[in-house]
């Protein structure tokens, strides 16, 4: 157990002192922090001195930006065109990143390989320098494509969102990112941030859940991933986004319904108690068919039913015939009868009569129960448990990967953060593998570079499960695409404050919360009160405690004996005076001493190697699962097929991954839980089927009316995928076939956030069609247009309603056709299409658009237009 105590800073002043604004050069990475994996990373062997240096000073720079393109629309190379005009893209660089961790021998045929293509390298690199020569005169911004992301549609830009923003270079991209990101056709992400969902390697019709999900960047990749399989936006995948915090999960919500995924649910449940889903299979086998199916199932039952009339005649007449012979065995049997109770009697008679009986009731007892076998009915029929095929676990985690995105983090990071985290990551992750199927994928992530918060609970989980449940998956692979990344490690030592702080204690529950509060604000009350009194005591007690000559005696007894003795011995008042200023400052200086130590001994950290060293006051929070695996366990859990991404590698933040499949043979528990408990603290009303509501309210009349009839939806869309919240009937969803499965098998105690797309609100006047859901309910809407460009824009630059005469007469034929209600306006360019949810009036007509969706459609438009013009 090492002690060291010179390091800790006080993170408060340290904050007042850094001007956020400041660049970060300027500012100091914590002490702490820098101590802590200088042990951990440098110390150990996991990195070399000169990689430790550029790890440190890489923490002190800012995030280049980098973004992926969605691909959710047919615009991919619409928009790789458009970025191709506005920048120079050049492809990735490949960077060594070497790490004593790494197998040496590969390294060396690595060295080979290199240097042999390093020739060719310099060759490429004299004619990029002669392309970036050329870019100067062109003076256009460079977008590096990662060639390891699917179909290359992630790019870097060296420099940050600020710089982005204020330069001019920078203007027409920054411009044109901003109207794409808005239209859900680009998003920006963190470049490790993108690795996670990649791993998962998601498959069409896949069920994903993301355990941990908010604010959503991880899970609009997820959806991606989908929407590529199947441009339909109909692929029977389901993406579960799942986060404890309702705030949060909102803004998940607002990023996600850009991309227009029917089979999305946003739930609210602490993931280490996520419940098991039901699925109603009988749903699914009845309702998720084609029309053609349908009549053809109609052919074959009136076929069937010809069959059944035809077998029913033959039934009736073989029942007859055995009607017959049944009758003469029937005569048979009872003669037989008749004999063995004749036999019966005359041995009742010879007195053996109990034990026939005995014998007798057990063969009539076994009878009954061979006859009518008791038959176990399930308590849930139709449904089964659904389990899912990818996870991911994103955790909270201490973060210190992202101190380059966020560099304030740094000023309050602690040891102590893991420590408290750990549990909690464990018991999500065990949560997430008991859910999965038995040969399904889940991936472990954190961005921080603990390994108390990775490694350990990679061992953990394989601990937990055995080896022959659960493998780690290799995937080194990846590097061959251009990722980079080391190892995990296998070395580490664990670092304690002295004095825990409650902030972080294990069960820093509400109730712990508000107890801790009201503890707080009783002790500040009495400290208020003790003041007051103390502030009367002390004048009284400070005329009391000196003496005649102003002589403080309240202090030091042994000084203040000795100048008692040297006034009784008799010498000079100055020679008093002398040493009383002398005992003044001896006891100042002890004073200063005990306070300063007071406050190191607040300070302190303490360093274990492991388990048995941690005293029994730490072993609260220190767990044995926190300490590095012995030799035997590094063999058997080969941690190097996890996944590390520092900073330097490639320009990024901090990551951890790991992959894990769970074996096929896994046996899973088929218990049922208790997941349908309503919780009273849930703001949200239960999500319905729409259909049930209206058959509580005179349903074909209203049903037909409103959503046939005014909405003028077409019979394609089945109303079983239509789900409201509340009994009000205030908005519709839409909600793709696979997620209706899980919905109707599901209690509606569901703690459910959002469901599927939120197509359409009920005003005044009925329905109206909502934004966020024009694309995916226009394919079933017959009350829409298609409209020039112009006119949407001109609808755009208005919030008021504009007359009908203000539009050419051809338009106001169709109008006229159309009739007064609401309706669906969209223009299509370059294969993207824009909507505009309108309601058609008497004499006017009126848009209902977003705020900001206004500004940005309007930019693009306007530009698009423009485009045209030129
Ligand atoms: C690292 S962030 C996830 C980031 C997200 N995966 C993304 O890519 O945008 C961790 C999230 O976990 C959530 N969280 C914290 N404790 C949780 C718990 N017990 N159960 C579920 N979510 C939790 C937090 O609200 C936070 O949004």
């Amino acid at each position: 157990m090492i002690q060291n105590n010179s390091l800790v800073s006080n993170p408060k002043k340290k904050r007042k002192q850094n001007d956020k604004r400041k660049e970060y050069t300027q500012q100091i990475l914590s002490p702490l922090f820098v101590e802590y994996y200088k042990k951990n990373l440098l110390e150990n062997g996991y990195l070399r001195e000169e990689e430790w240096k550029t790890f440190l000073l890489i923490q002190k720079t800012k995030l280049p930006t980098t973004f992926h393109i969605t691909n959710i629309e047919k615009s991919l190379d619409h928009v790789k065109q458009c970025l191709s005009k506005l920048c120079v893209i050049k492809d990735q660089k490949k960077i060594r990143t070497n790490s004593k961790n790494e197998d040496e021998k590969e390294k060396e045929n690595e060295d080979q390989k290199e240097n042999e293509k390093e020739k060719e390298k310099e060759k490429k690199k004299e004619n990029e320098q002669e392309k970036e020569k050329d870019q100067s005169v062109t003076d256009l911004p460079i977008l590096t494509r990662l060639s390891w992301y699917p179909k290359q549609n992630a790019y870097q830009l060296a420099v940050d969102r600020s710089v982005l923003k204020k330069k001019a270079k920078f203007e027409n991209l920054q411009e044109y990112m901003k109207r794409t990101e808005s239209q859900g056709l680009i998003i920006r992400q963190e470049l490790v941030s993108m690795v996670p969902p990649l791993m998962l390697e998601i498959q069409k019709n896949d069920y994903v859940l993301d355990l941990c999900s908010a604010p959503g960047s991880k899970t609009c990749q997820l959806i991606e991933f989908m929407l590529n399989h199947d441009q339909d936006n109909f692929s029977k995948g389901i993406v579960i986004a799942n986060d404890v915090s309702i705030k949060r999960s909102n803004t998940l919500y607002h990023r996600i319904r850009k991309l227009n995924y029917p089979n999305i649910l946003v739930t609210n449940y602490k993931a280490q108690w996520f419940p098991k889903f039901l699925e109603n299979i009988e749903i699914n086998k009845k309702e998720i068919q084609d029309e053609n199916e349908i009549e053809k199932e109609k052919e074959k039952e009136i076929e069937e039913k010809e069959e059944d009339k035809e077998e029913e005649e033959k039934e009736k007449e073989e029942k007859e015939k055995e009607k017959e012979e049944g009758k003469i065995k029937e005569k048979e049997k009872k003669e037989k009868e008749k004999e063995e109770e004749k036999e019966l009697e005359i041995k009742k008679i010879n007195g053996i009569e109990t034990k026939i009986k005995n014998i007798n009731n057990k063969d009539l007892k076994e009878s009954k129960t061979n006859s009518t076998p008791k038959t176990h009915k399930p308590k849930y029929k139709n449904y089964k448990i659904m389990y899912l095929d990818k996870i991911l676990s994103d955790v909270p985690c201490s973060g210190d990967g992202t101190f380059r995105k966020n560099f304030t983090a740094s000023e309050t990071w602690s040891p102590q953060l893991a420590l408290g985290l750990h549990p909690m990551q464990f018991q999500i992750a065990k949560r997430g593998i008991e859910l999965l199927k038995p040969g399904g994928r889940f991936v472990y992530s954190t961005c921080s570079f603990n390994p108390i918060e990775n490694e350990a609970i990679i061992i953990r989980l394989l601990k937990h499960f055995g080896t022959d449940k659960l493998k780690l998956i290799d995937c080194s692979h990846w590097k061959n695409k251009g990722l980079k990344f080391t190892g995990g490690m296998t070395n580490w030592k664990v670092m304690a404050l002295n004095k825990l702080p409650q902030k972080y204690n294990e069960n820093n529950s509400n109730k712990n919360k508000k107890r801790n509060r009201n503890r707080n604000r009783n002790r500040n009350r009495n400290r208020n009160r003790n003041q007051k009194k103390n502030t009367n005591l002390n004048t009284i007690n400070r005329k009391i405690e000196e003496d005649e000559d102003g002589n403080n005696i309240n202090q030091n007894g042994i000084e203040r004996e000795r100048v008692m003795d040297n006034k009784e011995e008799g010498k000079s008042k100055k020679e008093e005076e002398k040493n009383m200023e002398k005992v003044e400052k001896k006891i100042q200086i002890t004073d200063n001493t005990i306070q300063e130590e007071k406050r190191e001994n607040k300070k302190k950290y303490l360093w274990f190697d492991s388990y048995e060293q941690v005293p029994e006051t730490f072993q609260r929070k220190i767990h044995p699962e926190m300490f590095p695996p012995n030799q035997e366990e590094i063999k058997k859990y080969h941690l190097e097929k996890c996944m590390r991404f520092l900073p330097f590698y490639q320009n990024s933040g901090g990551f951890f991954v790991a992959v894990f499949e769970k074996n096929e043979d896994f046996q899973i528990k088929e218990k049922q839980n208790k997941m349908y408990n309503k919780d009273p603290r849930f703001p949200y009303k239960p999500l319905v089927p729409l259909k049930k509501i209206y058959k509580e309210k005179n349903f074909k009349t209203c049903l037909e009316e409103e959503i046939y009839n005014k909405l003028g939806i077409n019979e394609n869309l089945n109303l079983n995928n239509l789900y409201t919240r509340s009994n009000k009937l205030k908005n519709i969803y839409f909600v793709g076939d696979s997620l209706k499965t899980v919905l109707l098998g599901c209690s509606s105690y569901l703690k459910v956030i959002n469901a599927g797309i939120h197509v359409a609100k009920m005003e005044n006047y009925g329905f109206r069609f909502v934004e966020t859901g024009l694309k995916i309910i226009s394919q079933f809407v017959k009350r829409q247009m298609q409209v020039p460009t112009d006119i949407i824009i001109k609808f755009l630059k208005t919030t008021d309603p504009i007359n009908r005469k203000e539009f050419d007469k051809q338009l106001q034929g169709k109008f006229l056709k159309l009739q007064n209600g609401p309706a669906i306006f969209k223009t299509i360019h370059q294969n993207i299409e824009y909507f505009i949810s309108v309601y058609i009036g008497r004499n006017n007509i009126s848009s209902f658009i977003d705020k900001s969706s206004r500004k940005n459609m309007l930019s693009d438009l306007e530009y698009i237009a423009n485009e045209l013009k030129n």
